[in-house]
């Protein structure tokens, strides 16, 4: 049997999604001569942790009780209770994560696990490719900050996965890999990457208000921790990013224009997100309505459209024809189109569920599996 040693950062909703996942899917694994084994699971402030990562991981009753814990908004602290885990402060964090790394990074191996929302994990993202780690990320704050910084994962691709962080479970990162590796060229990206404003434009075109379709999202799991992410455009834009660069265009946020749904006076460092959610959104309930009964009036539709063209990456509210691929969207579907030599008249087309945590830790889980050639 196989044995791909895991350290998962991040403990919300993705990373739990992926902990059940794990343990549902143990037979399968079996089947195909794989044992995940889950050595630690870290959250903001605890990590727990197996003590011997040579050969032991958490069971999957440990797996269970970290989700269970989580959900109820319980601390990890609580997994003192079972003897067999070590429980780590956030300062001691990063040491044993560098420290794990470099016992198994040129041995058994090592995944790291990003599904955290921050953007502190660069620099031990980056340590543990360094001890020959690999890492797979649904986290896309690390891709997305300085091109150094993005340079610097992607350098060996052996050794990272990122699929999830755009389109949550949909092939976009892997087709255009194999688009750009067949040497074809790639001359438009164009899509609907936000499940959250793809969820939230086809609601609003029932006539629902925006704070309450914002609401649902959220609930849905759809959103960022803080829907300000989604709805000022960061989130789209940060997959834009992913996308531009993964097309060799060495570019910035900076670069980015950046269309946003709420006015800069609701920003975080203005308001908490509770706030925003109760006080902000309803305040501009009725101008958003307008915007899409304007629109729909002339036959059309919003969509927040992503466009990566030449060197340009741009994201934003557009108005559509409710007629064509990007205008016929409904809920949180995702949908990219992919011009290139060989995809010219007609486009390359990805479509499905965007976000969620289910699909999302499934396109995690996927990639996790698709490392296992790295493993003895
Ligand atoms: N939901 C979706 O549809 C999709 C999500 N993603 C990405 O997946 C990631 C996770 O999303 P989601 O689960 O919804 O987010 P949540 O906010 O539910 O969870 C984030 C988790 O990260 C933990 N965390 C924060 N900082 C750190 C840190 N420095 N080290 C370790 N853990 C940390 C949080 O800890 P604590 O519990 O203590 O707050 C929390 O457990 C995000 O980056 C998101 O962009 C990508 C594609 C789709
Ligand atoms: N908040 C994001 C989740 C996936 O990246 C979205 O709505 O698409």
């Amino acid at each position: 049997m196989k044995s791909i040693p895991l350290l998962l950062m991040g403990c919300g909703g993705v990373g739990r999604q992926l902990l059940q996942h794990i343990v549902d899917t143990r037979s399968l694994h079996a089947k195909q001569g794989l044992l995940l084994r889950v050595l630690g699971v870290s959250d903001s402030q605890i990590m727990v942790i197996v003590p011997d990562v040579f050969t032991t991981g958490l069971t999957d009753m440990h797996l269970t009780e970290v989700c269970r814990l989580k959900s109820s908004g319980s601390s990890l602290q609580a997994m003192n209770s079972f003897g067999e885990c070590q429980i780590l402060k956030s300062s001691e964090v990063t040491k044993r994560i560098v420290d794990v790394a470099a016992l198994l990074g040129r041995s058994t191996g090592l995944v790291l696990i990003d599904c955290s929302a921050s953007s502190e994990t660069i620099g031990i993202l980056n340590r543990t490719i360094d001890l020959g780690c690999c890492i797979v990320l649904a986290n896309k704050k690390p891709l997305t900050s300085q091109i150094e910084d993005y340079e610097k994962l992607v350098s060996n691709l052996c050794q990272i996965r990122y699929e999830s962080t755009v389109g949550a479970g949909l092939p976009v990162i892997t087709s255009l890999t194999r688009i750009i590796a067949s040497g074809d060229t790639v001359h438009c990206v164009v899509g609907s990457l936000s499940g959250t404003l793809g969820y939230v434009m086809s609601e609003l075109e029932g006539g629902k208000p925006f704070s309450q379709v914002v609401r649902a999202a959220k609930s849905l799991g759809y959103t960022e921790p803080d829907p300000r992410d989604d709805l000022g455009g960061m989130d789209v834009a940060r997959k834009g990013l992913i996308l531009a660069r993964l097309l060799g265009l060495k570019i910035n946020m900076d670069d980015i224009k950046v269309d946003s749904l709420y006015p800069d006076e609701m920003g975080p460092s203005l308001m908490t997100t509770e706030e925003f959610l109760d006080k902000g959104l309803p305040s501009i309930d009725t101008t958003i309505a307008e915007r899409v009964k304007k629109s729909s009036s002339e036959g059309n539709v919003l969509r927040y459209v992503c466009t990566i063209e030449g060197s340009r990456c741009q994201v934003g509210l557009e108005e559509l024809p409710k007629n064509t691929p990007l205008g016929r969207l409904r809920g949180s579907d995702n949908l990219v189109e992919i011009y290139s030599r060989c995809y010219k008249e007609l486009p390359l087309v990805i479509q499905g569920a965007g976000a969620g945590n289910d699909t999302t830790a499934a396109g995690v889980l996927a990639d996790i599996i698709d490392l296992q050639d790295r493993f003895p």
